[in-house]
């Protein structure tokens, strides 16, 4: 196997920790996977040597379990290798031993590496070891059911109707639920919510706040001065001009005798004018700049923070603290009743027990060599479990350029930390690997032209949580197609979804782009082609448009799941069951494919009724569709509705709710009519994963479960569609960015170039610095926050623009011959096409093909 210098350095370093800083598609699992067989080769030679060791004393950890089943796989078959070419029988035997353990190795998730430590050490403490795992889902569940339990116990309390004043009920809940997860990620203990003090968190933050205000107000003397120095001769200044000029120079020189910061801008306030004259650009140049660039952003700012200064936030922080502490104390005493962890548990469980001097040192016995792969997505409890274990080698593979799990806890920053210190020290090694072996070249030289745009350039001064752009090597050879290899479409702006569709089509059907594999070269076919999403608000449209057009396709590792037609569909009939009185579920449920009565149907049914009579009383007349004999097809909905009732009402389990689910999903025909459906075994298997959710809540009665289940549909956000195998065949794969990390395809599209970045709206929220901070609106006055909320503010904004220049990047780097970028508006701000257009404005982007306009239905590529 072949291994180029960088790589070969990062798998023959033998330092205690090694950081390896890797490009897209520079073969990171490849060399993980390597270093690996280097350490036990290194232990097969050397019994004694510090450096080698067996499989069983390494941890490697993945991010995904598919990524360490690969790993698993890969390290297998590398140790056949070894066994084939051993010297010797001992050798050969050494390595057939090693792949025999392979499968219980500890290559695996953080979850899973916590859940291990858990069942080996948990006696050191007599705990209970082997908790059963909620799933994400699961877990979301039990949470808003409880949040929903305390605010309606609590709702006469003092504390609930202050945070009611500035916060809506649903908002509250939601803040509560993802301030604690978040705390639950980013913070290592176990009672860190229990031990919260509102008062040191203000004092924390109004200290922050003043430290900060007194940095700007020295900034803004500084300017002053610095404008009053550069002022020009006053005889060349009119008599106004001159009045300004000299009060500049007084101010410039008074400012020293300040005695705090209020007093300086309050000087300032009187001394500067309160509007600049277009003609002092000319005039008075440094005193125009002074004000349009430091004096009118600073003033503005400071007035906005002062209204902090106040203490009416505190009340309000203490209300919410105290709230946030029973959430967090009834789903912790739920669990240890039913003897369940989630996933934030695990860790922090592991943390806890790693506390222990005991439990640290026989941890490091066990793994000598911790490995860790996609560092860059590391969370803070994640990084001070493996540093409480201080194992003897550390290797961290990552590239803190596809840092995209922020909303998870991940913090680039530690990576940064990371390669800074491995850089540093004597006993570390900070090693790049650039070399890019998956891209086509031309795109290559793409998205070096772009990134080294849109991400920083680094260096000293550079923010943590920035991304520091590293320029890619081409490691293939150039793609035989000499023609530009990546495409920027305009997409028509009223019918985005559907041009695409026509573009997509057009392009493949005519064989446009070539794609190579294994030393071939032919045309793409609908099987090489991903269409990338920044998120999964445009899916429905696109999958409508690629039905339209006729484009097979499956959506892998769906999004969107209460969003689905199918699911909508199962819980229109739940409703109708536990209601079949009410005409709203009666609506719906005619409404939908089951009886796909339209909106004059309904209209017709209603004229044929007495005005004031319930809709659903008249249905249930059993002469009601004799009624309709001039409307055969609505007569034939109100027959078959008539039987609904006699078959199904009233309705009540008479087994398990998942039997009594599935027999409904069968009786009233939802399985058939779904499974002959497009895409049908997906959608069959959501509303399998719809009745799996129902059966795990605690109770048979149907009222109860709509009621829950409806309050998790508003609790959660990215429930993913059912697992359900895919059938082989041609189909281009719509999955989300986060969902395409880590793999590649042929042809990548990114059809939503223009889509805004939505910025986080959470009036509350956890910050790593600052914690809980929070802007809310009382009563219509003016809004109460918490002292470092600006502060909090500005880091999130910056922190969610690296993030979403990464997302594009992780985005770009799929590709491996292609890439068709595609937009309605070039220049709509906030997204990444303005990125492109930035970029292309400063220095031209010479490997895209711009392609002015594309209409549905015209030809007009040039590719
Ligand atoms: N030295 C090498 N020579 C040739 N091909 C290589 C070499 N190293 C890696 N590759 C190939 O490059 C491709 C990309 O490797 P891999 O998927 O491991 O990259 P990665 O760094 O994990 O990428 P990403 O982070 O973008 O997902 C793979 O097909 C791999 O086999």
């Amino acid at each position: 196997m072949q291994f180029n210098s960088a790589q070969k350095q990062a798998i023959e370093s033998k330092q205690p920790l090694v950081v390896v800083a890797a490009g897209a598609g520079s073969g990171k699992t490849r060399v993980l996977t390597e270093k690996i067989v280097s350490v036990i080769d290194e232990h097969f030679h050397d019994k004694d040597s510090n450096y080698g060791a067996p499989i069983n004393e390494i941890a490697a950890i993945t991010f995904t379990e598919k990524a360490a089943r690969e790993m698993k796989e890969r390290l297998a078959s590398r140790m056949g290798e070894k066994a084939e070419a051993a010297g010797n029988r001992e050798e050969k035997r050494f390595w057939l031993a090693q792949q025999e353990e392979v499968e219980t190795a500890m290559i695996a998730t953080f979850h899973r590496f916590c859940r291990q430590l858990l069942s080996r050490y948990s006696r050191y403490v007599e705990e209970n070891g082997e908790l059963a795992v909620l799933d994400e889902t699961e877990a979301a569940m039990i949470k808003a059911e409880l949040v929903e339990q305390l605010c309606k116990e609590r709702q006469f309390a003092n504390e609930l109707n202050q945070l009611r004043r500035g916060l809506s009920l649903f908002a509250l809940k939601r803040s509560l639920v993802a301030v604690h997860d978040a705390v639950r990620e980013q913070r290592a203990g176990d009672d860190v919510i229990s031990h919260f003090s509102p008062l040191y968190m203000w004092d924390k933050q109004i200290n922050g706040a003043i430290c900060e205000q007194q940095q700007q107000v020295a900034m803004i003397v500084k300017a002053v001065k610095r404008a009053a120095k550069e002022l020009p001769p006053l005889s060349q200044l009119s008599k106004t001009e001159q009045k300004h000029a000299q009060s500049l120079t007084t101010l410039a020189q008074s400012l020293q005798l300040a005695a705090n910061e209020e007093e300086a801008v309050a000087m300032m306030n009187e001394a500067l004018p309160s509007r600049v004259q277009k003609a002092w650009q000319e005039s008075l140049p440094s005193l125009y700049v002074f004000y349009e660039h430091n004096w009118k952003p600073f003033k503005k700012q400071w007035s906005e923070r002062n209204q902090v200064a106040s203490d009416r936030g505190l009340p309000l922080l203490k209300a919410f603290v105290t709230l946030l502490q029973a959430f967090a104390k009834r789903y912790a005493d739920l669990k240890a009743q039913r003897l369940v962890a989630d996933f934030s548990d695990l860790q922090q469980k592991a943390y806890t027990l790693l506390q222990l001097p005991k439990v640290a040192a026989a941890c490091q016995s066990a793994y000598t060599h911790i490995m860790v792969d996609e560092f860059q997505d590391t969370n803070q409890v994640q990084l001070q479990i493996v540093q409480a274990i201080n194992p003897a080698h550390l290797f961290f593979v990552g590239d803190e350029k596809q840092s995209i799990y922020r909303f998870r806890g991940a913090d680039v920053a530690i990576m940064n930390e990371m390669a800074k210190k491995a850089a540093e020290i004597n006993e570390g090694e900070l090693i790049h690997l650039q070399e890019n072996y998956r891209t086509a070249p031309q795109i290559v030289e793409l998205v070096n032209e772009l990134f080294a745009h849109v991400m920083a350039p680094g260096g000293e001064d550079a923010l943590p949580y920035a991304t520091s752009y590293v320029p890619l090597k081409a490691g293939r050879k150039p793609h035989t197609n000499k023609q530009a290899l990546a495409a920027f479409h305009q997409l028509e702006k009223s019918n985005e979804a559907r041009s695409f569709a026509s573009l997509l089509q057009q392009t493949i059907a005519d064989g446009m782009i070539e794609v190579e594999g294994e030393g071939k070269v032919r045309q793409a076919q609908w099987n090489d082609v991903a269409v990338l999403l920044p998120s999964r608000t445009n899916l429905p449209e696109l999958e409508q448009a690629f039905a339209e057009a006729g484009i097979p396709y499956r959506v892998h590792g769906g999004v969107g799941f209460f969003e689905k037609q199918e699911v909508i569909d199962f819980l229109n009939v739940l409703n109708w069951l536990r209601r079949p009185f009410e005409d709203a579920y009666v609506v719906a449920l005619l409404r939908s494919p089951l009886f796909g009565l339209t909106l004059s149907d309904l209209l017709t049914v209603n004229d044929c009724k007495e005005e004031h009579e319930n809709l659903a009383v008249f249905l249930a007349k059993e002469e009601a569709p004799s009624l309709f004999a001039n409307h055969p097809r609505l007569q034939q909905a109100l027959k078959q509705y008539g039987e609904w009732i006699d078959l199904f009402l009233p309705f009540a389990f008479t087994g398990s709710v998942k039997e009594g689910l599935l027999q409904l999903f069968e009786l009233t025909g939802l399985r058939y009519a779904v499974l002959s459906d497009t895409n049908g075994i997906q959608r069959v298997g959501n509303v399998e994963k719809l009745i799996d959710l129902f059966a795990q809540l605690n109770t048979t009665n149907l009222e109860t479960l709509c009621l829950q289940m409806n309050r998790y549909i508003a609790a959660s956000k990215n429930v993913p569609e059912a697992e359900v195998e895919q059938l082989e065949g041609e189909a281009v794969t719509i999955m989300t960015v986060h969902a395409s990390k880590g793999l590649e395809f042929p042809v990548v599209c990114l059809p939503y170039m223009d889509q805004k970045r939505r910025p986080d709206t959470d009036a509350v929220y956890f910050d790593q610095e600052w914690d809980i901070v929070f802007q809310l609106k009382l009563d219509d006055r003016d809004p109460i926050s918490t002292p470092a909320y600006f502060q909090a503010q500005e880091k999130r904004g910056k922190q969610a623009l690296e993030e979403a220049k990464r997302l594009f990047y992780v985005a770009l780097t799929r590709a491996k011959d292609y890439c068709l970028l595609a937009a309605a508006d070039l220049s709509e701000r906030r997204s990444w096409a303005e990125m492109v257009e930035a970029a292309n404005e400063q220095s031209p982007l010479s490997a895209i093909n711009w392609v002015e306009s594309v209409k549905s239905g015209e030809n007009v590529l040039n590719i």
